[in-house]
């Protein structure tokens, strides 16, 4: 959204709080705040009571969304619009224009009694004449269908201080959704912010009573607060608690939930909560793919990879002792709440981990994304979890996040099951999952992808699909961000045999993503042999990481 379109518009029943709660929202973001009810009587000269009774509903209607339209259409602060605004059909259109080309337009709900009281107290609304509570409610039946449907962004204040309100208004409004749909998916947002959380019972709807919130101990806070909400929401909630990492990512680990939920009475209607790093929600989309042949999941990632990747797009699965990722299903969730307040007790190692498959999207796609990277390097690298909310690195990781994953919906949406242009997503991928096997985990995925990427970047250097600069540009990018380019290994017939059991491989043929230049991605199939192994012996000239 250019910056000539407001930032957010706010939209609500007569006493919702779009005025009071809207400014302050405006204060606390430090942006400019407009009430269009006010522009109205500025250009009018008079007060709307005034206005409606000298010259009707029509010519009030009229003139507000003349000014509404010239609003959306070169201001970028906060706006907010009068509550019968939506209901013309001019204001309408225009709302429903600025939604499609990327707007925020939030219905700001409050509890109707509280609303009615506001609205009474407020006085004098023409619209309100006669018997205001029962007006409210009438007004109410007409608008409230209206305001559901054309606004994107729904925020329920009931129950909260203005001062409350004004915070998940500003919470709503730095959330970036990103919608996940394509052949053969059931469409899906990704919502990425701070407090996205809070939105798991409405991901997870009304059907549901049990839950299954599988996650690691090292994101018990994360999971304790995930099972209040759930608990408050009415669910009944099985912890599920796996082993770390990798480790929990097995087929053992599967059958024993498999077990446990087969004890406890999971039925079709119930539902799985994948929470934590890329292994747990790899793990849980297993589960929920495969329980009774596929039950509703949701994930909520809580580190910088699984936000930008693996919580997304629908692969799941687990490793076996031949190789990672061997057994899965493509199996797409209900719905992604990357919550940003997670990553403040993200291990700087494990952010810096999660770089590995940001600085892969932005290579095979995203320019923007390799800027990003290379403006903000050593902020990024000296990420802090304890200093990160509020800090400027927030906007720029969340940048990057919504970035990455629109990369990957990109990609997904034509091909969910990797028959083609899904597989440039695997770029550095045939690799990296050799590293992953042979280090025995010991090696970070996103570790692993970066010396990946560099080998990919040899291998088209050396049959000339990248020139010298490319190539070295893949390891100063990389290594700027603190993530490793090289990798030893002594037994180059091991590397070759986990490689041809990348599922890109064809037969005796292995089959490479590399770039024609940065940005351009092409399939590259069966490489001479002495090729592929001397972009080996390439990656191995710099001391090995660990
Ligand atoms: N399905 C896909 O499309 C896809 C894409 C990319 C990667 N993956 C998979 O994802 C996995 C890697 O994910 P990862 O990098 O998140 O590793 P991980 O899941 O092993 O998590 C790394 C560590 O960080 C901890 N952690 C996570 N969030 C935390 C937080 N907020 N605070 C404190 N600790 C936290 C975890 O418990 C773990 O100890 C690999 O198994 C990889 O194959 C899958
Ligand atoms: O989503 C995809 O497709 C990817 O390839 C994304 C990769 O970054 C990710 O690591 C994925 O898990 C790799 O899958 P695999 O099919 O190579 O096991």
């Amino acid at each position: 959204m250019s910056a000539h379109h407001p930032l957010a518009v706010i939209i609500g029943m007569p006493g919702a709080g779009k005025t009071r709660v809207g400014h302050q929202a405006a204060l606390m973001l430090g942006v400019a705040f407009i009430d269009a009810d006010q522009r109205v009587e500025d250009e009018a000269r008079m007060g709307i009571p005034q206005y409606f009774e000298r010259y009707g509903e029509k010519a009030f209607r009229d003139l507000e969304s003349s000014l509404i339209c010239e609003l959306l259409d070169g201001y970028d602060g906060l706006l907010s619009l009068g509550g019968g605004a939506p209901m013309t059909p001019a204001t309408r259109q225009a709302l429903a224009d600025y939604v499609r080309d990327g707007g925020r337009l939030i219905y700001l709900q409050a509890d109707s009694k509280e609303a009615m009281e506001r609205a009474r107290r407020g006085g004098n609304r023409p619209m309100l004449k006669g018997d205001p509570d029962a007006r409210w409610k009438q007004l109410f039946e007409e608008r409230d269908p209206v305001f559901s449907e054309l606004a994107n962004i729904h925020v329920r204040t009931h129950g909260s201080t203005p001062q409350m309100a004004a915070r998940k208004l500003t919470e709503a409004i730095m959330q970036r959704t990103i919608h996940v749909t394509g052949l053969s998916i059931e469409p899906y947002d990704v919502r990425v912010g701070e407090s996205v959380m809070q939105q798991l019972p409405e991901i997870l709807g009304e059907r549901p009573t049990k839950i299954a919130l599988i996650h690691t101990q090292p994101v018990q806070r994360h999971s304790d607060h995930a099972r209040a909400l759930l608990r408050r929401a009415g669910y009944s909630v099985s912890d599920v608690v796996i082993p770390d990492a990798e480790a929990g990512k097995t087929n053992p680990v599967a059958n024993g939930i498999w077990e446990r939920l087969g004890n406890e009475g999971f039925t079709r209607s119930d539902a799985v909560v994948g929470l934590g790093g890329g292994a747990a929600t790899d793990l849980a989309g297993f589960v929920a793919a495969t329980w009774m042949r596929g039950i509703r999941y949701v994930n909520c990632p809580t580190s910088l990879l699984a936000m930008v990747d693996a919580s997304t797009g629908g692969k799941t699965g687990v490793n076996t002792p031949q190789g990672k990722n061997l057994v899965g299903s493509f199996y797409t969730p209900a719905g992604v709440l990357a919550d940003l307040k997670t990553l403040a007790t993200l291990p700087n190692d494990i952010f810096t981990e999660g770089l590995g498959e940001v600085a892969k999207s932005g290579l095979i796609m995203d320019e923007g994304i390799l800027d990003l990277l290379e403006d903000h390097g050593e902020e990024l690298r000296a990420f802090d979890g304890a200093a990160f909310l509020g800090s400027p690195l927030e906007g720029v990781v969340s940048e990057l996040i919504e970035r990455t994953v629109r990369v990957k919906a990109y990609h997904v949406s034509s091909d969910l099951k990797e028959a083609g242009l899904r597989e440039f997503l695997n770029y550095g991928h045939t690799l990296a999952h050799a590293i992953e096997t042979l280090e025995h985990f010991r090696w970070r995925h996103g570790n692993a992808v970066a010396v990946g990427c560099v080998y990919a970047a040899e291998l088209a250097g050396i049959l000339g699909y990248l020139d010298k600069d490319e190539v070295d540009y893949h390891r100063s990018l990389l290594g700027s961000l603190g993530l490793p380019t090289s990798w030893h290994h002594e037994n180059w017939d091991e590397v070759l045999a986990l490689m041809h059991r990348d599922k890109k491989a064809r037969g005796n043929h292995l089959r490479f993503v590399i770039l024609d230049g940065i940005g351009h991605p092409i399939h590259l199939e069966d490489p001479p042999q002495d090729a592929v192994h001397e972009a080996f012996v390439r990656i191995q000239q710099a001391p090995a990481h660990r």
